[in-house]
């Protein structure tokens, strides 16, 4: 001990599965009981027995994680980190490839559209976390498809309309906001900045757009409420635990605090396969993200190693007691057929996000719009359209993505990696810059077809026939989401 606190030497003793120490952020942890129950596996903690983890914790957990999970006899003290060797990190080509770019990076004023930010993040995001954001499941033929569905609907404006005034404000769940779009909920926020969700917290206060909180992220909770200012508007995203106490004491905190929406993740009873995410974490020999055994597959990446938690019994069934155990509006996300839109009206919830998490579950599932499309039309044949509100996310890049949802007569629309992408790219910065973007794009479009104000905005002004023909038909070719796409990659032979 030195000073009262422990030494790097001491740590470094305990560096195995039957005796293991950790230090984050300047403390030290016995984690060796814990090792076997690690979500993420254990020998991603083992990589870094007797050292320093705290640049592997950070963007995985949010900084109570220990304080919350850890028995309080583990916690052993404070650690003098002048006596803590720091590792020489191996030359690592594609790491100092990537900080070559960051140099030379574009200006932030020469992003004209939210997939500049795309095309950028791709260049200077680590690869890790450039994986995590960018993947889809399986072959991302619905994350593509995600914004290619867009270019099958055409508009019909009316001309010779007072456009003078153009007014974007909307309500969402009985919340006043300026512009008809939210950010919608994605995990590990700090893989891709040093302060993770609270980036988008700022950006959504400067313009007036509602922040869902996602349950999954890097920050803690409090910490994504306390950065809120005003009466700033943010909602929960729930994955629902195995353990329901655990649920309802999340839910209770989050109307406690004035969360004022819930939002229940439904399309993930278990997280999608992302082969980018995977492959990025296979190549990081140590990190076994896979929950369970050691032996099992552990190419499983982030998204395996922190969602073993989530519920997949959750049912029908469960919807009154979510109702019994908050008054705060109840939305599923990630309803994805016309049958569970019309369940969950009778089921008594307020909302849907007609949603395939961004391509991120089941592949060939359909785009939320297509969905929408078949939607509205079979509420408003049963007088229902005014009991629930319909959201839709998933690849929506453009504001006239916006209008074509607002006029199949969604309430609003939830946008994910763009907000991701230009917060990593830029941070603040250019999460602003990607919201003015889209509010400039807005309001010259509802000018060009015709419509000064949200409720103005009505199904005539499509032409959706490209719907109809299901996917045979004819898709513009996206060239900006085909420059921006990153491919995937088959197995690569060794070099030698
Ligand atoms: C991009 C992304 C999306 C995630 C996301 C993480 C990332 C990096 N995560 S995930 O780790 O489980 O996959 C969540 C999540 O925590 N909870 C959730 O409900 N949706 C999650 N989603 C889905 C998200 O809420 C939207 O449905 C999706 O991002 C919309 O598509 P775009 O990204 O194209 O806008």
């Amino acid at each position: 001990m030195t000073s009262g606190k422990l030494t790097g030497d001491a740590v470094a003793e305990h560096n195995s599965k039957d005796s293991c120490w950790v230090i984050v952020h300047g403390k030290a942890y016995d984690v060796t009981e814990f090792l076997p129950e690690h979500p993420g596996g254990s020998k991603i903690i083992l990589k870094y027995a007797g050292k320093d983890a705290t640049e592997e914790f950070d963007p995985i957990h949010p900084p109570d994680t220990l304080d919350k999970f850890l028995d309080q006899s583990k916690h052993l003290g404070e650690v003098d980190m002048a006596t803590v060797e720091q590792e020489e990190k191996a030359f690592d080509p594609e790491e100092s490839g990537r900080l070559e770019r960051v140099k030379r990076m574009p200006p932030l004023a020469a992003c004209y559209n939210l997939m500049d930010f795309e095309a950028v993040a791709r260049q200077v995001m680590k690869k890790t976390a450039w994986a995590y954001y960018s993947s889809g499941a399986d072959d991302e033929i619905t994350m593509r498809e995600n914004h290619a569905a867009f270019h099958k609907i055409w508009f019909r404006p009316r001309v010779l309309v007072d456009v003078e005034h153009v007014d974007l404000s909307t309500t969402m769940l009985g919340t006043k906001c300026s512009i008809p779009f939210y950010v919608t909920a994605t995990a590990l926020g700090k893989l891709g900045h040093a302060e993770g969700e609270v980036v988008l917290t700022k950006a959504a206060k400067q313009h007036d757009v509602i922040q869902m909180i996602p349950t999954l992220a890097s920050c803690s909770f409090d910490e994504i409420m306390d950065a809120a200012q005003g009466d700033q508007v943010q909602w929960l995203q729930l994955y629902v635990n195995k353990d329901r106490a655990i649920t309802e004491k999340i839910i209770a905190h989050a109307e406690k605090r004035g969360c004022k929406g819930l939002f229940i993740t439904v399309d993930a009873p278990q997280l999608g396969r992302r082969e980018k995410d995977m492959r990025s974490k296979f190549s990081d020999v140590g990190s076994n993200v896979q929950s369970g055994d050691d032996s099992v597959d552990r190419s499983q990446g982030a998204a395996r190693a922190i969602s073993s938690f989530i519920d997949p019994a959750l049912s029908w069934k469960d919807i009154p007691w979510f109702r019994s155990i908050t008054k705060m509006p109840i939305v599923l996300k990630g309803v994805q057929c016309v049958e569970d839109v019309l369940r969950a009206v009778e089921a008594g919830v307020d909302g849907v996000v007609l949603s395939n998490h961004g391509g991120r579950q089941l592949e060939t599932a359909r785009s939320g719009i297509e969905v929408l499309a078949e939607v509205m039309p079979a509420l408003r044949e049963r007088g229902w359209e005014k009991r629930i509100e319909v959201y839709v996310d998933g690849g929506v890049r453009r504001a006239t993505d916006i209008i074509k949802a607002l006029c199949l007569g969604a309430k609003g629309v939830g946008i994910g990696r763009p907000f991701l992408f230009a917060m990593s790219s830029y941070g603040l910065d250019g999460v602003n810059r990607a919201m003015q973007l889209l509010k400039d794009e807005m309001e010259m479009n509802m000018r060009l077809i015709g419509a000064p104000r949200v409720e103005d905005l009505n199904p005539s002004l499509l032409d959706t026939r490209g719907l109809q023909g299901g996917h045979a038909g004819f898709i513009p070719i996206d060239t900006l989401g085909l420059g921006a796409y990153d491919p995937l990659e088959a197995p690569r032979f060794n070099e030698k």
